[in-house]
């Protein structure tokens, strides 16, 4: 190649950007990655407690079964996994009261879900029935689907305020949304996608601790196995250097941005629809590409955790997993990280939106207190903390995932991976299985690289 001009610029050193990195440098193809932040990971990323220290997962944290991905790389880089804590009793606090359901039961098996059960049985079936998983604008029914949200869909069937509750919880759980602002396809898709190959998706894999998508997490934390791979791929990596335009002609890209002008063959854009259209891109991208990148958004999410002496839940015959009503927190976890006993919970939404700009002490005093109602006054004796806003990172702009309004699917759905000229797509909302999760963006990053070194050789 003529100097100063490389094979592929990847944009964004996320796992996705990560995984595309590695394999076109291990197939012989020049990469450079440029990175905004001034560190790798994306939303994949290790954060210590103020006082003690304590490495906690600030975004992804789990990984299950037929993520193989993820767990090859795992492997790999020397990161070992511990399981979840999943024995005693799991809280579901609805509106009427509190009950204890064995933490051992997938959640959507739960005795006694009435109606709700009846609507997620139902969204079970139809994400089965040779969904085409990663295309959901195949689906026979797509134009119906995709002009509702997962609320409207599950509310057909789910007409008490409990049982709405439930559906919500199985919605906000994993996206950190409100039904209303996602449509029904999408999520279709999603459950479809929990799975691989081999193995068709299933809400309850999804939704579960053992067997499911929560089953282990990361000794360390999750950011070690980004981390490792952008040690590996040192002198491929430019950190700083938000990229704020991307133009070509002739064959050749230019990217332009904070840390300079670079050149070549191909780009991978890789990071979410949802911030991808902050970049800008000459000539202008096709209306279907513009169409996915305004209708996505990324859900509303903060993690919490408290650090405790002793795993005091665990005394009373609970396993640290709460399913709430959102005061602020509505999914909780037992988390560990080097001794430390930790309580996990997830701020999504309406929640998150309020305490956006809440000064920390605030956030810190409601989570408390939510953790008090769900197991007990010995939560108030926590000895550190630790909490993350997703959504103030100008490179994140919340999360877990980027989802889509109802219309985005089927309209402009084909965009999301087709590529514009030079420019491919990666990021974990292009992936096939596991979208939205770790695996699916070291999945959809390998694709993009395929992509490029099919037609670079
Ligand atoms: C709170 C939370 C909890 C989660 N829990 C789990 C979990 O338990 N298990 C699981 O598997 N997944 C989980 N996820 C999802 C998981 O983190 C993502 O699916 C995955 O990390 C996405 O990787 P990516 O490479 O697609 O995108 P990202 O990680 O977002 O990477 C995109 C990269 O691009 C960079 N970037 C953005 N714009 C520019 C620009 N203009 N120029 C240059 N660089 C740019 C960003 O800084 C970032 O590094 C969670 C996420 C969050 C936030």
């Amino acid at each position: 190649a003529p100097t100063g001009i490389v094979d592929v610029i990847v944009v964004g050193g996320g796992l996705s950007g990560l995984a595309a990195a590695r394999a076109l440098k291990a197939a012989g193809a020049s990469v450079t990655v440029l990175e905004a932040r001034d560190r790798a990971g994306g939303r994949v990323h290790n954060i210590s407690s103020p006082k003690l220290g304590a490495t906690l997962d600030a975004g992804a944290e789990f990984i299950g079964p037929t993520q193989g991905h993820i767990a090859g790389l795992a492997r790999e880089y020397d990161v070992r996994t511990l399981r979840t804590y999943n024995a005693g009793d799991s809280i579901f606090v609805s509106r009427t009261g509190t009950t204890r359901v064995p933490a051992a039961l997938p959640i959507p098996a739960v005795a006694d879900l009435g109606q709700a059960g009846a609507a997620l049985v139902r969204a079970q079936a139809d994400a089965l029935a040779g969904f085409p998983v990663g295309q959901p604008w195949k689906h026979p029914n797509a134009a119906y689907l995709d002009s509702i949200t997962w609320g409207q869909y599950t509310h057909q069937i789910a007409d008490t305020q409990t049982a709405r509750d439930l559906v919500q919880i199985a919605m906000s759980a994993p996206l950190s949304v409100r039904p209303d602002e996602v449509s029904a396809l999408y999520y279709l898709n999603y459950i479809a996608a929990s799975g691989d190959e081999q193995n068709p998706g299933t809400l309850i894999r999804l939704l579960s601790t053992d067997d499911g998508a929560q089953e282990r997490l990361f000794e360390g934390g999750a950011a070690l196995i980004p981390l490792r791979m952008a040690r590996e791929l040192s002198a491929n990596m430019v950190y700083n250097a938000p990229v704020r335009s991307i133009s070509y002609t002739d064959g050749i890209a230019t990217v332009a941005g904070d840390a300079g002008t670079h050149r070549a063959r191909r780009v991978i854009v890789a990071m979410s629809p949802a911030i991808a259209g902050q970049i800008d891109y000459r000539p202008g991208l096709p209306a279907a590409r513009t169409g996915i990148h305004r209708g996505y958004r990324m859900g509303a999410v903060s993690k919490f955790a408290a650090l405790y002496k002793r795993p005091f839940w665990r005394d009373k015959g609970l396993s640290g997993q709460a399913y709430g009503a959102g005061r602020p927190i509505d999914v909780t976890f037992e988390s560990y990280a080097e001794g430390n006993h930790i309580l996990m919970g997830f701020i999504s939404a309406d929640a998150m939106r309020r305490l956006d700009h809440a000064p920390e002490s605030t956030l810190v005093k409601e989570c408390i207190a939510n953790f008090v109602e769900y197991f007990g006054p010995e939560a108030a004796d926590f000895i550190d903390y630790g909490v993350f806003k997703w959504d103030l990172e100008p490179w994140s702009r919340g999360g877990p995932v980027a989802v889509s309004r109802p219309g985005t699917l089927t309209k402009y759905g084909t965009a999301l991976r087709e590529p514009v000229g030079p420019i491919h797509w990666a990021g974990t909302e292009t992936s096939d299985y596991w979208t939205g999760y770790m695996d699916g963006a070291v999945r959809s990053g390998r694709r993009a690289a395929r992509e490029i070194l099919g037609d670079l050789r």
